[in-house]
């Protein structure tokens, strides 16, 4: 492929992906997959180059706009090569020559307008702190409430760093150690987190589907900041678990872990498909205890009957804990969507109430950053169920973990500039009668 045609291509491939309402690493995958002509070197400049413009749109959108070009995927590419890639404006007018998989001609307009761009760098002392960010401005303004001015610019700087890659050992199939040595003979080198006893950080980027360790179960992905949540949930042999939006299984797995194949555990969800993904992985890890139900009035009041001594509630939410993963997801978040979220939390920690027995536990955490979110709903939770108290947190640590907590105060929140992990918010609610 020539480099008009790798331009070209990013450019359509961004289109894609935002006339897609999938998250943008499926939307790349397939549109890759299905033109098995593009070669890896060409699919490693367009992947680095769509991600690099989603990465820093903001700032790209603000040079247009300054410009006078109007701000959309073309323009942010054609910017980003000059700004980010350093590429030269009289090179980009060269080989944006409208041939067959080469960018349009660019208009006169377009042409002064990028040379102006020579030169400069993507950050400009001008931009506002919503624009440095990479954040829409009421997203930034949380931030700023949530954190303070000061901070509020380290959790967003720490927002665009790329994340780790780290993996949580299935103790039904082996321990760490076993793990390093069976991920090493791949030449995959990890170290031990950390916060988390099960977890192990990769250095680099790897193909794990490549792996022994992975194919055969003993070593899932997760992040370090989600495996405290399932630390945090002191699951033991013989105990009767609900996974009460269990997505793809990936909280539930490591409850598997900690039960030992020994108790019942459920894992639920609205969405049915999702569930069916869960399945060849729990398979994978060797997990014999699971059934699988519907999060719907009926399942949820024989639920009720029976009465469970863990719940976790792992709340669909903004998902703004994990947009170093998803950095095309902060551009898609609206204030209704994030209001919606809102509703939805509220809405699944009531129906949960009702299945934790007395003395039993609800465990309510999000991969959201916003008190909206978090705190707030635990407080307005309180409010209504007087049979319920919070559990101090980090307390609770101590008697689960023999690391040192990695939080303060009655609540778990994990931020990815204090903690370098996701964010993450973890609140133990035990019932009393
Ligand atoms: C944060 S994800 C769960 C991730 C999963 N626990 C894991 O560790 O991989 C939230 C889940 O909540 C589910 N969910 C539950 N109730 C929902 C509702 N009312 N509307 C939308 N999603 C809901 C979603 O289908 C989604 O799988």
């Amino acid at each position: 492929m020539r480099p008009n045609g790798r331009i070209q291509t990013s450019i359509e491939l961004l289109n894609e992906v935002q006339e897609s309402p999938l998250p943008m690493d499926r939307v790349v995958n397939t549109y890759l997959r299905a033109r098995r002509f593009i070669g890896s070197k060409d699919r490693r400049d367009i992947n680095a180059r769509v991600y690099g413009v989603i990465r820093s749109r903001c700032r790209l959108d603000w040079w247009t706009t300054q410009t006078g070009l109007t701000a959309g995927n073309r323009s942010a590419v054609l910017a980003y090569t000059i700004l980010v890639e350093g590429m030269k404006a009289s090179e980009l007018d060269e080989i944006c020559n409208g041939e067959q998989y080469s960018p349009e001609k660019l208009s006169d307009f377009e042409n002064e307008a990028l040379a102006t761009l020579q030169g400069k760098t993507l950050d400009h002392p001008d931009m506002s702190q919503a624009v440095m960010g990479e954040l829409p401005d009421w997203i930034s303004g949380l931030f700023e409430q949530q954190f303070g001015k000061e901070q509020a610019v380290f959790e967003m700087a720490a927002l665009q760093q790329e994340a780790t890659l780290d993996l949580r050992v299935n103790l039904l199939k082996g321990d760490r150690e076993q793990a390093q040595e069976f991920l090493a003979a791949d030449d995959v080198i990890s170290e031990k987190t950390a916060h988390s006893d099960w977890g192990l950080r990769v250095q680099g980027r790897t193909a794990l589907g490549n792996c022994k360790a992975f194919r055969e179960g003993l070593v899932e992905v997760q992040d370090e900041g989600s495996q405290l949540i399932a630390i945090l949930c002191d699951a033991k042999p013989g105990m009767s678990i609900i996974d009460l939006c269990a997505g793809a299984g990936g909280k539930t797995l490591a409850l598997a872990a900690s039960l030992g194949n020994d108790g019942d555990l459920v894992a639920m969800d609205v969405d049915a498909r999702r569930l069916q993904r869960a399945e060849p992985r729990m398979e994978r890890a060797g997990v014999e205890n699971v059934r699988y139900a519907t999060l719907n009035n009926d399942n949820l009041n024989k639920m009720a009957k029976k009465g469970f001594d863990r719940v976790l509630v792992d709340a669909p939410c903004s998902g703004s804990g994990t947009w170093r993963r998803q950095p095309d997801a902060r551009l898609r978040l609206t204030k209704e969507k994030y209001g919606n979220y809102q509703g939805l939390q509220a809405d699944v920690l009531e129906k949960s109430a009702k299945c934790v027995k007395v003395g039993g536990r609800l465990i309510y955490a999000t991969c959201s950053l916003f008190n909206g979110e978090n705190i707030d709903q635990i407080n307005t939770f309180l409010t209504k169920h007087a049979n319920y108290t919070l559990r101090d947190a980090s307390k609770l640590w101590v008697e689960v973990s023999d690391v040192p907590c990695p939080f303060d105060g009655e609540v778990m929140k994990l931020t990815p500039a204090q903690h370098g992990l996701d964010g993450f918010f973890c609140a133990v609610l035990e019932r009393t009668a």
